[in-house]
């Protein structure tokens, strides 16, 4: 049971922000921010240590179906390529001091690398037009994983935490979740993804239907990650849920990553208070996602890479946000009259 916000602080912490040299409020959406900070942290100095951004990959088996236009084995090279230092990720969070651990969730080809924590349900997901993606165990493995992940980063002194996902075909199953949490219609949810064409758009969206209706039983949070989600989405799962648990600050990315988030916060209402949504993703679904939660995301580029770049790229205004909470003058210190 996740514990909701504890907000003894609230009205302490709303003065101090308020007592600072600026006009109330100027500050806009950094006040909101370093407010959600201080009472998760339950403090009016937030410190933002070893930030971390947690990377599962994981393959899908839906693949097969040809939902995707780039085949499974990219998931296993990209993996390597964040290994080797050349992804969109690690720019960024070299850029910013991110701490990037990568799991390996269960890619359809195995690599195996000190660098790569082993955290594999099997060698990708079944086809889930054909049965349901993962069984039960390999659903509560997962989440066991991901709740460890984060204990082990807690266990560092980390307390922010961004998790980030690479799997080819993973946005058709943030798709199908967020059409049946959301109870929307699947058209509206499912995208272009990496880039389909016209052709391969409806394609999708026919073998998206056919799966949504071949698991019509599936409902709850755990029925349809195991039933059209991947093993990267259900380690994500286990670790955001962990995240809430231990009072760590948790970092949202883009439409996949969402569509996890969304998955916990229907388990876990109180997960929400925990969350911070990076940015808003070009994906048609991601929209549904955060007006469904009532969310307004911090950025909102454009961008549809996933793997955390929404994460890290939103990073320093989050430290902007620390950062004026705890060094700005207020009107006394700097002797600068209020307003009448
Ligand atoms: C080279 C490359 C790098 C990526 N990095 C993230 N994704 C993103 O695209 C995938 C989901 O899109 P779809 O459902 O259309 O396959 C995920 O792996 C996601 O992280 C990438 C995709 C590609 C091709
Ligand atoms: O919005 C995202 O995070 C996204 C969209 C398409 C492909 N990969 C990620």
């Amino acid at each position: 049971m996740i514990k909701p916000l504890n907000r003894s602080l609230e009205t302490e912490i709303q003065k101090r922000i308020d007592e600072k040299t600026k006009p109330l409020g100027s500050l806009g959406q950094l006040e909101h921010l370093a407010k959600q900070i201080a009472l998760i942290q339950g403090t009016l100095n937030p410190k933002l240590n070893m930030p971390s951004l947690i990377l599962f990959a994981g393959d899908h088996g839906l693949v097969d179906e040809g939902i995707s236009p780039y085949p499974q084995q990219v998931t296993v090279e990209m993996l390597k390529n964040f290994v080797a230092g050349g992804a969109a990720i690690n720019c960024f969070a070299r850029q910013h001091d991110l701490d990037l651990s990568l799991i390996d969730c269960g890619t359809k080809i195995a690599f195996s690398h000190p660098q790569v924590i082993p955290a594999r349900q099997g060698p990708g997901t079944k086809n889930s037009l054909k049965g349901p993606a993962m069984t039960n165990e390999q659903l509560k493995s997962a989440v066991e994983h991901g709740r460890k992940l984060v204990l082990a980063r807690k266990k560092v002194g980390s307390n922010v935490i961004g998790f980030g996902e690479m799997g080819i075909g993973n946005s058709s199953a943030a798709a199908l979740i967020t059409s049946r949490l959301c109870d929307v219609p699947l058209e509206a949810c499912v995208g272009r993804g990496t880039g389909c064409d016209d052709r391969q758009l409806r394609q999708k969206s026919q073998v998206l239907r056919a799966v949504l209706e071949n698991h019509s039983t599936a409902q709850s949070p755990l029925e349809v990650m195991q039933a059209f989600g991947g093993f990267e989405m259900a380690t994500a799962l286990g670790a955001i849920l962990a995240a809430a648990e231990e009072g760590i600050l948790i970092l949202m990315d883009g439409f996949i990553m969402s569509a996890v988030g969304l998955a916990a916060v229907t388990l876990q209402p109180h997960v929400l208070e925990y969350m911070v949504f990076c940015h808003r993703s070009a994906s048609p679904g991601h929209r549904i996602i955060l007006e469904t939660l009532g969310v307004e995301p911090v950025l909102d580029l454009s961008m549809r890479l996933g793997e955390g770049t929404g994460i890290a790229v939103a990073y320093p205004l989050l430290e902007s946000a620390v950062c004026f909470l705890n060094s700005m003058a207020s009107f006394k210190e700097a002797e600068v009259s209020r307003s009448l």
